[in-house]
């Protein structure tokens, strides 16, 4: 199959490999030249990695738009509109929509299937899949075993997705019809990986870290049942599992932007230093607004919320958490 990625990022190329590993055709789009420029060298733009010759970039989205009707989105979710917008203004074929973006918009809670139902007029959405779960680009770059999930209101299209990327050396795919759930899921656990690397920051050790990991699927699956998907789905990989992988990690941006949250380091700043996407900040903003409009109980991310956009020093962020009413765990 001919396949279209939009975004070249340490994702997307990532996943052009795979794609590629896989028997299929790949055209990368993305809006940085150097990016293009160095997938079209067989460079990866963020790893130290050969790609296969065969794997090839563009600066066009035309070019990309016409290569195929089945477009991957790799951008960060702040970008998904936008490029959506410009998509749906050049495209004239019923096209499949897969996402690998985690994130939710914050001014409008939406999750980014409904920005792709929002964005591409009907006669050209054939469908939409989301396929996530734990999987940091530089272990699949490297062709280390993952597990991924793929979910579509479309059985058949979660079936096809999961051939398409499934291979028997290192990438199995599971198929759930929980398409909500797994979105959420995706988004909710930069949230709390960001909590995460702010209590190792702030100097605190593994306890914190399993309590914060722990919390945080009670807090994902508030917000999974709140927003229509099964509680089910973040016992699974692309809740717990992609929990564990991005709150416990160094490999992980939005862990390691917490972890300079925790030391003190202005977000500007952290934005300005790290070059690639942080969804959980963004997605701890998206989780604030929720939890207000919702009335859900999302102590952790609206401690972050306040360290982050209201200035509250983390020390006394955890101070707050720590002195509320004391409580059963019973579920
Ligand atoms: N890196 C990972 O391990 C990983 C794994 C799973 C999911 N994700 C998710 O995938 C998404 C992308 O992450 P990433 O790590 O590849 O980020 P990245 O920052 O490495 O890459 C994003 C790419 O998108 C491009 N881009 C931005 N705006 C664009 C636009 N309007 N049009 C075209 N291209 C545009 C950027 O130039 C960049 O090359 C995020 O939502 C992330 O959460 C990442
Ligand atoms: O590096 P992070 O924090 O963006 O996490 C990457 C993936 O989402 C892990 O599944």
């Amino acid at each position: 199959m001919n396949i279209s990625i939009i975004g070249g990022g340490a994702w997307g190329t990532t996943l052009g490999q795979t794609l590629h590993d896989n028997g299929h055709r790949v055209l990368i789009y993305d809006i940085n030249p150097k990016a293009v420029e160095k997938i079209n060298n067989h460079f990866h733009p963020f790893f130290d990695t050969i790609l296969p010759d065969e794997v090839v970039a563009t600066t066009s989205l035309k070019e990309v738009i016409d290569f195929s009707n089945y477009f991957i989105l790799s951008v960060p979710t702040k970008a998904v509109r936008s490029v959506l917008k410009e998509i749906n203004e050049v495209l004239n074929k019923p096209s499949v929509f897969i996402n690998v973006s985690k994130g939710i918009e914050p001014q409008t809670l939406k999750r980014v299937s409904e920005i792709v139902e929002e964005e591409i007029d009907k006669k050209n959405l054939e469908g939409f899949v989301v396929l996530t779960g734990p999987s940091h680009a530089e272990e699949v770059i490297l062709r280390k075993l993952t597990l991924l999930v793929s979910s579509s209101k479309d059985q058949k299209l979660s079936e096809q997705i999961q051939l398409i990327f499934s291979n028997e050396q290192y990438l199995r795919v599971y198929t759930s019809n929980d398409l909500i759930g797994c979105e959420v899921g995706g988004a909710v656990k930069n949230a709390i990986a960001v909590i995460s690397g702010a209590c190792t920051g702030l100097g605190l050790g593994e306890n914190a870290r399993a309590a914060v990991i722990t919390r945080g699927i009670i807090e994902i699956i508030r917000v999974v049942e709140i927003m229509g998907g099964k509680k089910e789905t973040a016992y699974g990989l692309t809740g717990i599992g992609d929990l564990i992988v991005t709150a416990s990690s160094e490999n992980s941006r939005n862990f390691t932007a917490g972890k300079k949250i925790g030391q003190g380091i202005p977000v500007d700043q952290i934005y300005a230093e790290q070059k690639q996407t942080i969804e959980g900040i963004r997605t701890i903003e998206a989780m604030y607004h929720l939890a207000k409009e919702y009335n859900v109980e999302l102590p952790m991310i609206n401690a972050a919320y306040d360290i982050i956009f209201n200035d509250l020093p983390v020390k006394e962020a955890l101070q707050n958490l720590l002195s509320r009413d004391l409580k059963s765990e019973d579920f």
